[in-house]
């Protein structure tokens, strides 16, 4: 079956479903094949007017006119919405199982849903929503090299696609680059305060601060120089560059990462023992 032949159904309708959804439909995933369900309308109405795409707010609904299902609730709603789903949704063995939660293993899901479902983990983030998106991607053993293609395809339409080895690895990838986002943007809020502290007013400071993002990860991106090199390309000896760096390193920013990563991926952990 050709990637935009499959009916998709998201449970689901918060920021990273929007995200998801809106890249889908920009990269040219039919919205007819797209359905979302959501408990509260204000999500659907706005996605089924902005992107066309069918809505209900009835998951088995949705779920039952689907060739894939993508779970994509909260963590810790996610045992009840799978236990409803197997109630009201005949052969669920019969469809790809996609989950975007953090956390929660193929192993729960295999006792929420049934033994013999296919699934697959993404970890997704939600630049998504742009074409610019990193997701990783793990598969249990029943997956068929089908499935694979087909959401690799599909991910790969909202940005870029990266098959890890395990769960575990897919648990460091998420505290990297499912979170990942919100420490670049955390940082781009930092230095926006630092140039309006200084005098410039919000818009003009967001302004030079998300072009700069922009141009560094482009940069990073086009070049084969290591990252250490491409910051050096930028210090200056004697210049003004390696003041401003001196600060980042005298507050150790190598710890900040290493403590930010190991605190998310523990927090992974965590929530495969909860949920
Ligand atoms: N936000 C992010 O950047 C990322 C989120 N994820 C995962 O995606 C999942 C969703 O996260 P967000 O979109 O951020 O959360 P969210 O809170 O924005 O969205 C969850 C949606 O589920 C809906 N919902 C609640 N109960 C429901 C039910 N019984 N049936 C159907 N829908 C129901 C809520 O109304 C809400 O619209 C989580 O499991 C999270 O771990 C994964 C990677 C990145
Ligand atoms: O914060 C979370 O748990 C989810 C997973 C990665 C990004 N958001």
């Amino acid at each position: 079956m050709s990637t935009h032949s499959r009916n998709i159904a998201f449970i689901g309708a918060g920021n990273m479903t929007q995200s998801i959804v809106g890249g889908m439909v920009a990269s040219g995933y039919p919205a007819a094949a797209i359905s979302v369900s959501n408990p509260s309308t204000g999500k659907l109405e706005k996605m089924a007017s902005e992107l066309k795409v069918n809505t209900s707010q009835n998951n088995a609904e949705v779920a039952a006119q689907a060739d894939v299902i993508v779970l994509a609730v909260k963590p810790q709603l996610m045992a009840d919405v799978c236990a409803a789903l197997r109630n009201e949704v005949a052969n669920l063995s019969d469809k790809l199982i996609v989950t975007i939660a953090a956390g929660i293993r193929i192993e729960k899901y295999r006792q929420y849903l049934g033994d013999d479902i296919r699934m697959i983990r993404v970890m997704p983030n939600t630049p998504s929503l742009v074409g610019k998106g990193m997701s990783g991607l793990v598969a249990d053993n029943r997956v068929t090299d089908d499935d694979k293609n087909y959401i690799t395809e599909a991910f790969d339409g909202v940005g870029a696609t990266l098959w890890v080895a395990d769960e575990d690895e897919l648990d460091i990838l998420g505290a990297v680059a499912g979170s990942g986002p919100a420490y670049f943007f955390e940082f781009m809020a930092s230095l926006q305060k630092a140039a309006v502290k200084l005098g410039f007013d919000r818009d003009k400071a967001r302004t030079m601060v998300q072009q700069t993002a922009l141009g560094a990860a482009e940069m990073a991106i086009a070049s084969e120089l290591e990252l250490e090199d491409l910051r050096k390309q930028v210090t200056s000896k004697g210049g003004s560059t390696a003041k401003g760096i001196e600060q980042y390193q005298a507050y150790d920013i190598d710890k900040i990462s290493a403590d930010a990563v190991e605190a998310a991926v523990k927090r992974n952990q965590e929530m495969a023992k909860l949920f």
